[in-house]
């Protein structure tokens, strides 16, 4: 298995334009986009990188240590292309960056470890090697890899194997010598157990690190998938005791990123302490969601769409999720954060910052962040009269009885924590300048779904406006971003039935990914891994960003608890609480996924 060849593989770059490529960091008015791709940084020493001026593949240097050390000569990008498309592609870094560097790439000469940290824990089964394996069995991990679960409890590295080889699954579509491929991968993870906050126990890792790595270059990838409180230790100790001499040390953060603006700036100073922000890759595993990746293709490259993304034709835009469960044994969790902190102020927000940013200047990891930010940044801080909140309670149906919220013994009995919430919010710049942005998120619901509405606004002067009676709300266009399940991108739009007569009908252009693509989608997890293997950044949250979004719901928390306002309880099951009707009704909407026809 070639390591770029793998990767070119996995990430299907084959495009008519080279912004299709991954990106990276710039600087120096340089930029890693395009060629990125084809000289990976794991290719180069940590002090060097080949990058680009944004728009062109000529002009190419080689940097280290931050500056030019060599230009490169012009690389012709349809012929890269060609030779991508044909799988043909070269793996050498370019002649003039390994005189300027000074060294001999050879592939064979770094390896990648991946500690999952918490590895006994729920994520770690459910999500994290499961990912791993997704990764391995479609060659999208380097040659030369080993997986290590780090946690306290005691187990043999056979235990570990057993505990992962219950989750891992095949894809439907791809079950090809799948039992074989997961025992290949069991066979390249390991266990050891420690303390959080040992620095010697981490030592003793570091030790079983390099027995694996075999005197290659080592870059190390940390993933804490533990509670948050240990956070700070884990990475003190793994910093300290068990990164990269030679190589990379990444550490991929799990939410939640504190609780409020002060404790997250508590944290990001704590991790600073330790690591450089662009070796913190803080997660939001939305982000890594296919649809979520595609809104920004949808948005620019599709004329069609980004003329009406404004106030001018949109009257409202609904970020909508919902499950069908509650907290289910993570109350104890829940309990300190809230359906706000759990879903709104991450999940949701990012996604309506993609949504609603400017044009990037490129597709550039930081181009991308500078635009979230900025439209973070020019939004109101949510007002109270501007959230709805609700708590399940129990319910019985079919003579089947669903527990309250409380019901859970991890929870105390007059929690006041809210399960769902709904609220608008508002982006005070030339483009969405009162337009309602809606949230709403909530557990223990009627359904498993999550969505972004569009509604456009009503048609003027319609000509058509007697056929669709008295109700205009039900004629106005609606774009439906069916994030899952069953991923689907649908724009309602008023259709004549055929016939003599003149009836109209509301219809759909459905673009239904089951019925287009047979490929399986892969898991979000699957796709930020590799992007934190190849030191990607774009889908992971820079620390000002972060900062920005506590800034917005950080107030209105504390004055949730500080007033101790008493949620509204709905029964298990339901569609939640009438009040984020009212809510809506204020601002002259109606929740989209309440209609008649989804
Ligand atoms: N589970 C999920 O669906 C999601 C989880 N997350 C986040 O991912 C991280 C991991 O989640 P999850 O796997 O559910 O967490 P767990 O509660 O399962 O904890 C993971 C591991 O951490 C160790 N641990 C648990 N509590 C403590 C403690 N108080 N002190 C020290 N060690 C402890 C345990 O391992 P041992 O005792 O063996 O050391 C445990 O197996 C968390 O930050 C969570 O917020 C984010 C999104 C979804
Ligand atoms: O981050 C979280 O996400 C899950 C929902 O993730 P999904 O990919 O299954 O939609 C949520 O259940 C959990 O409470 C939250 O912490």
């Amino acid at each position: 298995m070639s390591t770029l060849s793998s990767s070119t593989h996995c990430r299907s770059y084959c495009s008519s334009s080279s912004s299709a490529f991954p990106t990276s960091s710039s600087n120096h008015g340089y930029s890693r986009i395009s060629v990125s791709s084809i000289f990976p940084k794991r290719f180069l020493p940590r002090n060097v990188s080949v990058q680009s001026n944004r728009k062109s593949w000529s002009n190419v240097v080689c940097m280290q240590d931050g500056v030019v050390a060599a230009t490169v000569a012009p690389i012709e990008k349809e012929s890269r292309l060609k030779k991508m498309k044909n799988g043909l592609l070269s793996v050498a870094p370019p002649e003039e960056c390994k005189d300027a560097a000074g060294f001999d790439n050879n592939n064979d000469k770094s390896t990648v470890s991946i500690t999952v940290v918490g590895a006994s824990g729920d994520l770690a089964k459910k999500k994290i090697f499961p990912a791993l394996f997704a990764l391995y069995y479609e060659d999208c991990l380097p040659e030369h890899f080993t997986i290590f679960g780090y946690a306290r409890s005691k187990m043999t590295d056979a235990e570990l194997r057993n505990m992962v080889s219950r989750t891992l699954t095949c894809r439907i579509d791809k079950r090809e010598n799948c039992g074989e491929k997961m025992d290949q991968f069991l066979q390249r993870c390991f266990y050891h157990s420690g303390q959080y906050d040992s620095q010697d126990d981490f030592a003793e890792l570091d030790k079983k690190l390099k027995e694996h790595e075999g005197g290659r270059v080592s870059n190390r990838l940390f993933y804490l998938s533990i509670p948050p409180n240990i956070f700070v230790d884990a990475v003190r100790c793994a910093s300290l005791s068990a990164s990269s001499a030679d190589g990379w040390t990444r550490v991929i953060v799990e939410k939640p990123f504190g609780r409020d603006s002060e404790s997250s700036a508590a944290l990001t100073k704590s991790l600073k302490q330790y690591l450089e922000e662009d070796q913190i890759f803080r997660i939001d595993h939305y982000l890594g969601k296919e649809l979520v990746e595609n809104l920004s293709v949808l948005r620019f490259s599709n004329l069609i769409f980004e003329p009406l993304w404004s106030r001018q034709y949109i009257r409202s835009v609904q970020l909508i999720f919902s499950e069908d469960f509650g907290t289910e044994g993570r109350g104890g969790y829940f309990d300190n954060y809230g359906i706000i902190r759990d879903i709104m102020q991450n999940h949701l927000l990012q996604i309506l910052a993609l949504f609603a940013m400017e044009t990037p200047v490129s597709l550039d990891a930081e181009d991308i962040r500078n635009e979230k930010v900025k439209v973070l940044r020019s939004m109101r801080p949510l007002q109270l009269e501007d959230v709805v909140i609700g708590q399940y309670k129990s319910h019985t149906k079919g003579g089947v009885s669903y527990p309250a919220y409380t019901d859970d013994k991890t929870v105390p009995q007059d929690s006041l924590t809210p399960t769902f919430a709904a609220a608008a919010l508002f982006i005070d710049n030339a483009r969405w300048d009162g337009v309602p942005f809606l949230m709403k998120a909530g557990k223990a619901l009627h359904n498993k779904s999550a969505e972004i509405r569009v509604q456009f606004r009503h048609v003027p002067g319609n000509l058509y406006n007697r056929s669709f009676g008295a109700d205009l709300d039900q004629a106005t266009n609606e774009l439906v971003i069916r994030v899952q399940p069953d991923e689907a991108i649908y724009l309602k739009i008023n259709n004549k039935v055929p016939g003599l007569g003149m009836r109209l009908d509301r219809s759909n252009l459905n673009l239904l990914y089951a019925a287009r693509y047979s490929k399986e989608i892969p898991d979000a997890y699957e796709r930020l891994l590799l992007d934190a293997i190849e030191g990607e950044r774009r889908l992971f949250i820079r620390s000002d960003e972060l900062d920005a979004a506590w800034s917005l719901f950080t107030p209105v928390l504390k004055e949730l608890e500080e007033k101790k306002i008493i949620p509204e309880y709905y029964p298990y099951g339901s569609r939640g609480p009438v009040g984020a009707h009212y809510l809506a009704a204020r601002y002259k909407v109606r929740w989209g996924d309440l209609g008649i026809k989804q």
